[in-house]
This record gives C-alpha cells, structure tokens and sequence, in this order.
C-alpha cells in the first residue's frame, strides 16, 4: 500500500476526533471519504498533509512514517492539499500563479519542464497565462489551483470537498479535472459532501462514522450498501 493509516487517533484541544482509524490506500488509486458532518473526515486529511499531528497510531507513505513531520518535509515527499477555492492571487496573471506552485523547487529546467506537461494537459492554463487569475471563470479559476498544484509533480493528491458551493456548471468542470488528474496516475484521496458524485469517482469509497471507519469498499459496495444508501445517499442526493 502506498499510504497506510493504522489505528489513528488525532483531534484537537477538545479532544479525540478520529478514534482509531485503519485506512489503506493503493498506488495509483481514487479513495472518496464520506460520512456525516463532524465525522473527521478533513482530519483525515490533516493528519496525511501534517498540519495535525496523530496522537497514537501510524502513518506510512511508501514505506516511511509520516509522523512528526512538518507540512513542508510531507509536501516535498510528494504529498499535497489542493486548498478549497478562492486561493489563487486574482491579480497575478495565471503564469504567475502556477509558478508559485513549484516554491520547493531551485531547479529552472525542471520548472520548465513541468509547466509545459501541465500546458499539455490544461491547455488553459497556456491560452490564459497572461491574463489575471481574477478575470477567470470560478471554474477555470478551480482549474489553475488543480493544476498548480501538479508543479511539484505530487505522487498523492488530498482534495477536500472540491466541489462545495460550486454552481452546476462549474461542478462539471471540476469533475472533468478531477478524472484528468487520475489520468495521469495519481492517487487521490477525495472527501465529498456530495457522496455519491464522490465515490464515482472512485476506485475505494470509505464511510466515516464519529471518528471510526464504518465501511470500506470498493465504491459500488459502499454505494449498494442498503444501510449506507438509506443513511448517506438517500433521496437528497439522487439527481446529483
Ligand atoms: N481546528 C479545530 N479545532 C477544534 N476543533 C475542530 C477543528 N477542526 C475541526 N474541529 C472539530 O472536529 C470535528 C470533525 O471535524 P472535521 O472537519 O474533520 O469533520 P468532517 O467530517 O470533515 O465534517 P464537515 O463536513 O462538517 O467538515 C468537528 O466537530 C469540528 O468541530
């Protein structure tokens, strides 16, 4: 396995968020985690990037612990958070802000390099490079932060709710981005609100539940899961 939780428990001053949480994520791979509000399932997510530290349990990457690590020492691992929306700089051209993906890195070439596979696979992101990343739709503009963040070429991507508060058309775009991105073999790990547009998308779904893992499967047992359909995907989110 790639990425590997194993019997993890982490929160916050008020205590215990996740209470022992086994997860195992092969290379290469989509994981959607749902589950309802308050569950932790961005805490999942806090602990993989490090921006929380595990109080008992495990993390391995490729086979080294990622406990104890800064958020920097994680990202150069080749981890990283795609921010929810809005985190680009509105009056810095497009150029300027996938440049500002690739901060770790000294190397020009490899800068170059980069830019140029990610002008391969979002043509956008060269179309536009001039202009200012404010003058963008909201869906281009949730493109550029995709893209950006693919200048430290990540082995993992975490996205955390991509789709929140997304207008119907943009949520479209975010979806296509998001299965370009599995096209070039990455692993994903996915929290939606939108559960069942979410484990779509994936090869694992994972039901979170006060902290625990409630369920995990491929994405059409979670979804055929009665008990799961009646409780998470119910009526509400059958058109979506
Ligand atoms: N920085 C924080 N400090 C204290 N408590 C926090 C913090 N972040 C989250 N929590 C609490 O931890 C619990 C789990 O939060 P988390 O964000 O992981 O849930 P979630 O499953 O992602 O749900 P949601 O969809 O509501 O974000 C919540 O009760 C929340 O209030």
């Amino acid at each position: 396995m790639l990425l590997q939780l194993r019997d993890v428990y982490a929160g916050y001053d008020g205590g215990d968020i996740l209470k022992g949480v086994d997860i195992a994520i092969a290379q290469g791979t989509t994981t959607c985690i749902v589950g309802p509000n308050g569950a932790g399932k961005s805490t999942v997510l806090r602990v993989l990037s490090g921006l929380l530290r595990p109080r008992k349990g495990a993390i391995s990457f490729d086979g080294r612990s990622l406990v104890g690590l800064s958020p920097r020492q994680i990202l150069a691992l080749g981890i990283v958070q795609v921010p929810q929306s809005h985190s680009l700089f509105p009056s810095m051209t497009v150029h300027e802000n996938i440049e500002l993906g690739a901060y770790l890195l000294k190397d020009a070439r490899l800068i170059r390099s980069r830019l140029q596979e990610i002008q391969a696979l979002f043509p956008l992101v060269k179309l536009r490079a001039r202009e200012k990343a404010g003058s963008l739709s909201g869906g281009q503009q949730r493109l550029v932060e995709f893209a950006r963040c693919l200048m430290l070429d990540p082995r993992v991507i975490l996205l955390d709710e991509p789709s929140m508060g997304l207008d119907p058309h943009t949520f479209k775009h975010v979806i296509e981005t998001i299965r370009l991105l599995q096209s070039t073999g990455r692993t994903i790990v996915l929290v939606e609100q939108n559960a069942r547009t979410g484990l779509s998308l994936a090869d694992q779904g994972i039901v979170l539940e006060n902290g625990q893992v409630r369920l995990t499967g491929t994405h059409t047992e979670v979804l055929n899961n009665p008990e799961i359909a009646r409780l998470y995907l119910g009526g509400t989110l059958s058109n979506t």
